[in-house]
Order: C-alpha cells, then sequence, then structure tokens
C-alpha cells in the first residue's frame, strides 16, 4: 500500500530518495526553501540545480514550499537537509509533523559544537520518541540511484516494526532495504566514514595509490568502530552495508563529494577553494572536528580525524596528515 511520505530538503540525495519513495508506489512531496527548486520539481518534475541528470521525476512527485501544507497528512516525513542546518531547519516544522508519523534521516553527520548525532539532533528538535525515529544509511551514492543501478541501505529504528514499515516504503526491484534496531551504530558509521573518505580522497588527491588508500580504510574503519563502541552501538554494524559497504563506496568513487573535497585538497586547493568547487555538502568537513571532540569526551584515540582537523585548520600537506597516524613505538594491530 503506498503511503504519503514527505522530504524535507530537496539536494542530491533528498531529490534521488523521494524517486525511489515514488518508484515504491508512494505518493511523495518534496519541501525545499527555494523557491526555483519547488517550482523546478512541481511543474516540470525536475530537479536542475541538484540532481540535473535525472530528466524527469516520477509523476508521484510534487513539492512545496509550505512546511505546513508539506507534512500534512504524512505517514513518513524524510529529512535530507545538510546536517549542520537540520536544527535550524527543523525547529520550523516543530507541532506540524502528525503524531503518528515516523521522521526518518538521511543525514550523515555530526554536529559541530554540541557533537550530537543526527538521531540526537531531530529528536531533541522535534521531540520525538525514539519508536518514531529511524535511520537511513548505506552504501548509497545519490547519482547512482538516481540513475536506478542496483543498490541496499540499512534503515535503523528502535522500534523494529516501524524499522520494517520505512524498509518497505522504500523498496523497490533496484533498491532492497534491510533493518536493524542499533541506530547509534548506523549514525556513526554514516557520519564517521566522511571523516576517512576525506583522507583517503586527499591521498589519492597527492598522487599515492591502492596501499595508502587501504591503510586509510582500514585504520578507518577500526577507529570509526572503536568510537562506535564506545558510543553504545553494536560493533558488528560497522562489518555491514552501512560500515564497510558506505566505505568502500565512499572512498573509492569521485561521485563522493567528500572523496572529491579531500583530493582537491591533495592536489593542493586550500579548503576554501575546495569548498567553492564542491558540488553539495561535504558533510565531513564540519564533522572532522566533532569526531576529535567526540573521541576525548569519550577517551577513545581519534588519530586519523586529529590529522584530518589538522589538515582543514591548519592546512598541513597530505604526507605530514599520514606521518602523524602512528606512533614511533612498534603496536598490535
Ligand atoms: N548525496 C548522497 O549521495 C548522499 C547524501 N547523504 C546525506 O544526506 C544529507 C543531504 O545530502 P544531499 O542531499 O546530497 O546534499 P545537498 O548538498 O545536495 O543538499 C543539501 C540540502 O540541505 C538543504 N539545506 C541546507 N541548509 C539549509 C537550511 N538552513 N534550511 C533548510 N535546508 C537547508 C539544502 O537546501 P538549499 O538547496 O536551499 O541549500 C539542500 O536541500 C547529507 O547529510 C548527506 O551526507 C546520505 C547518503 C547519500
Ligand atoms: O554517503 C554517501 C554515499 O553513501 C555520499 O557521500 P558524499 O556525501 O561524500 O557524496
Amino acid at each position: 500500500m503506498g503511503r504519503k511520505i514527505t522530504v524535507l530538503g530537496a539536494g542530491a540525495w533528498g531529490t534521488a530518495f523521494g524517486q525511489v519513495l515514488a518508484d515504491a508506489g508512494n505518493d511523495v512531496t518534496m519541501w525545499a526553501r527555494e523557491p526555483e527548486i519547488v517550482e523546478d520539481i512541481r511543474d516540470n518534475r525536475r530537479n536542475g540545480v541538484r540532481l540535473p541528470s535525472v530528466k524527469k521525476l516520477p509523476d508521484a512527485i510534487t513539492a512545496t514550499g509550505n512546511r505546513a501544507e508539506a507534512v500534512k497528512d504524512a505517514d513518513i516525513v524524510v529529512v535530507a537537509i545538510a546536517a549542520q542546518f537540520a536544527r535550524v531547519a527543523l525547529v520550523e516544522f516543530r507541532g506540524l509533523i502528525p503524531e503518528h508519523a515516523i521522521v526518518v534521516s538521511l543525514m550523515k553527520g555530526i554536529e559541530r559544537n554540541t557533537n550530537k548525532r543526527m538521531d540526537e539532533v531531530v529528536r531533541e528538535t522535534l521531540d520525538l520518541p525514539a519508536d518514531r525515529f529511524a535511520a537511513i544509511s548505506g552504501p548509497n551514492l545519490s547519482k547512482e540511484i538516481a540513475d536506478r543501478h542496483p543498490a541496499a541501505t540499512v534503515v535503523a529504528c528502535e522500534n523494529i516494526d516501524n524499522a520494517t514499515i520505512v524498509a518497505e516504503a522504500c523498496t523497490t526491484k533496484y533498491f532492497k532495504a534491510f533493518v536493524t534496531t542499533d541506530v547509534i551504530g548506523l549514525e556513526m558509521c554514516g557520519s564517521l566514514k566522511n571523516v576517512t573518505a576525506l583522507a583517503v580522497g586527499m591521498a589519492r588527491g597527492a598522487g599515492y595509490g591502492e596501499n595508502t588508500a587501504a591503510m586509510i580504510e582500514t585504520r578507518g574503519l577500526a577507529e570509526l568502530t572503536a568510537l562506535g563502541a564506545a558510543a553504545g552501538a553494536d560493533p558488528k554494524t560497522f562489518f555491514g552495508l552501512a560500515g564497510v559497504g558506505d566505505l568502500i563506496a565512499t572512498c573509492g568513487s569521485p561521485l563522493s563529494r567528500n572523496y572529491t573535497f579531500g583530493s582537491n585538497l591533495g592536489k593542493g586547493l586550500s579548503v576554501e577553494e575546495a569548498t567553492k568547487v564542491s558540488n553539495g555538502v561535504a558533510e565531513g568537513v564540519p564533522t572532522t572536528d566533532a569526531v576529535v571532540a567526540l573521541g576525548n569526551q569519550l577517551d577513545v584515540p581519534t588519530p586519523l580525524a586529529y590529522q584530518m582537523s589538522r589538515a582543514l585548520n591548519e592546512g598541513i600537506p597530505c604526507a605530514e596528515m599520514l606521518a602523524g597516524l602512528f606512533g614511533r613505538e612498534i603496536t598490535v594491530e
């Protein structure tokens, strides 16, 4: 049975996921703050600004810039806003979202200054009980999914029945959703892999090859697993689609904004220059410092995030960033 689903944020992933939801038989309303994007989706079934590769979105997608109208009677509300702006954007929806609706986050980031995950930010801002919050994360490069290439993802909710409702709502012939109750694990995977992708991109941009990339990915995985476990996640989550799976996709593709941002740094661009040429939000950039802070808070070493933070804040070159990953002492892997 098709549901009424609203997507807040018509960026690349919000729009591509809206298409998945429409393909799965749901009625989809996109909310965007820019009138040009609303009009383009509503009148032309296009999002020429954020997802130009899709020439025609499904007829079951419409758009509005009116918040109350967007979420009225929604069964599911999907949030796909740049993580650092989630709080400020969502506060405007407080009290508007129907009492029964499940709220789903697609976002992959940790909030700067509070060091909070998106499940914490969304629930706090909307005053939402845990059983009505779900997160979706996995190897989901938006352009490939918009092209309907086969892919899979994971839906996490403390209430497995609600995770299943969301998974069913986004299942199509080409998009497969698995479920879990490990919300913290899923959030940590999605956010922290972006820091690793920045570092791998930087190494690639600097001209380093497979050994270097494999070293960063493996050490990155160990770091995000340790931090995730300390935050309360199930370590097994890090070895599934949302962990290793997303690391492989994000660290291996120029379609990733984080990888590309890092690659531009590795080629010698400054953070300002890399930001200017970035095609959408590179969540790893603000998340890196939040990961270092979270590591300090939880007493977990985060050498990769720390060195990446030096690259972003102090402009250290890639060779120095990588040299700083390891001490002189020989340790057990
Ligand atoms: N692209 C991908 O492949 C994937 C992305 N994700 C995650 O999904 C999230 C969204 O990514 P994506 O859609 O690709 O990013 P984009 O950069 O394409 O879009 C970001 C969206 O956030 C909106 N936004 C930013 N600031 C505000 C604000 N103050 N108020 C309201 N809306 C705001 C933007 O609106 P505006 O256009 O007005 O600026 C835009 O709709 C990120 O956390 C990302 O990590 C997860 C999986 C895959
Ligand atoms: O999360 C993603 C793929 O799963 C998208 O990565 P980027 O945000 O780096 O583009």
